[in-house]
């Protein structure tokens, strides 16, 4: 299993070890002692599955506030995606910024967003399938959202058609003017 970082910290790309015979082929997609062993130490509560039927579909971005904050271990299992965290934390020397990468059932990669991270994604081919793994229950009350396009984050999203977006993704506010509580070093 490796772990290689990004630009932004704490964001990280995870490569399992597969296992290819003649059959097909094995892997680990998670394993905790993997993970303490590279210095994350996280208990995951949950795990998620969505599909995406379309190409172009775009979930996010999405974060849940303190004290329901999540820490995410994002992969697609059917098709592929592009997977942005962005890091939210007032205070960061990295305020603002994103970092995106092709999670695919091919290339087996992984993306850990951590708390204080918004994630969101969007789909590069049809019937899309995502599972992933989070260390705080779902609280609606504390979920939260900020525009897929806010020009002062600027993700450049691969697919340049009008992605198919949730009524509430559409409305989602800037994050100058998202709800907020996570603060950097806190
Ligand atoms: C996230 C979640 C949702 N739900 C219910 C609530 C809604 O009735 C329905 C769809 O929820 P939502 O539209 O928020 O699903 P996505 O747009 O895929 O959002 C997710 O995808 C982006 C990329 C994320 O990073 C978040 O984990 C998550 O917000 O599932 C639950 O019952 N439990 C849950 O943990």
């Amino acid at each position: 299993m490796k772990f290689s970082k990004t630009n932004l910290d704490s964001v990280i790309i995870v490569e399992p070890d597969v296992f290819g015979d003649h059959r097909g082929w094995f892997m680990e997609t998670y394993n905790e002692s993997n993970f303490l062993k590279a210095g994350i130490s996280v208990k995951f509560v949950q795990d998620n599955q969505s599909f995406s039927a379309a190409k172009g579909t775009l979930r996010g971005l999405h974060y849940q506030l303190n004290p329901k904050a999540q820490t995410k271990l994002v992969r697609c299992t059917r098709g592929s995606i592009f997977d942005v965290a962005v890091d939210i934390r007032k205070g960061s020397p990295t305020y603002g910024n994103w970092f995106g990468v092709e999670l695919s059932a091919e290339n087996h990669k992984q993306l850990l967003v951590p708390k204080g991270f918004a994630h969101g994604f969007m789909t590069l081919t049809e019937d899309v399938e995502v599972q992933y793994k989070v260390d705080e229950l779902y609280a609606p009350e504390c979920d939260r959202g900020i525009l897929w396009n806010d020009p002062t984050i600027g993700i450049e999203w691969p697919i340049d058609v009008e992605p198919i977006l949730s009524e509430k993704d559409q409305k989602a506010p800037l994050l100058k003017n998202a709800d907020n509580n996570f603060n950097y070093g806190a």
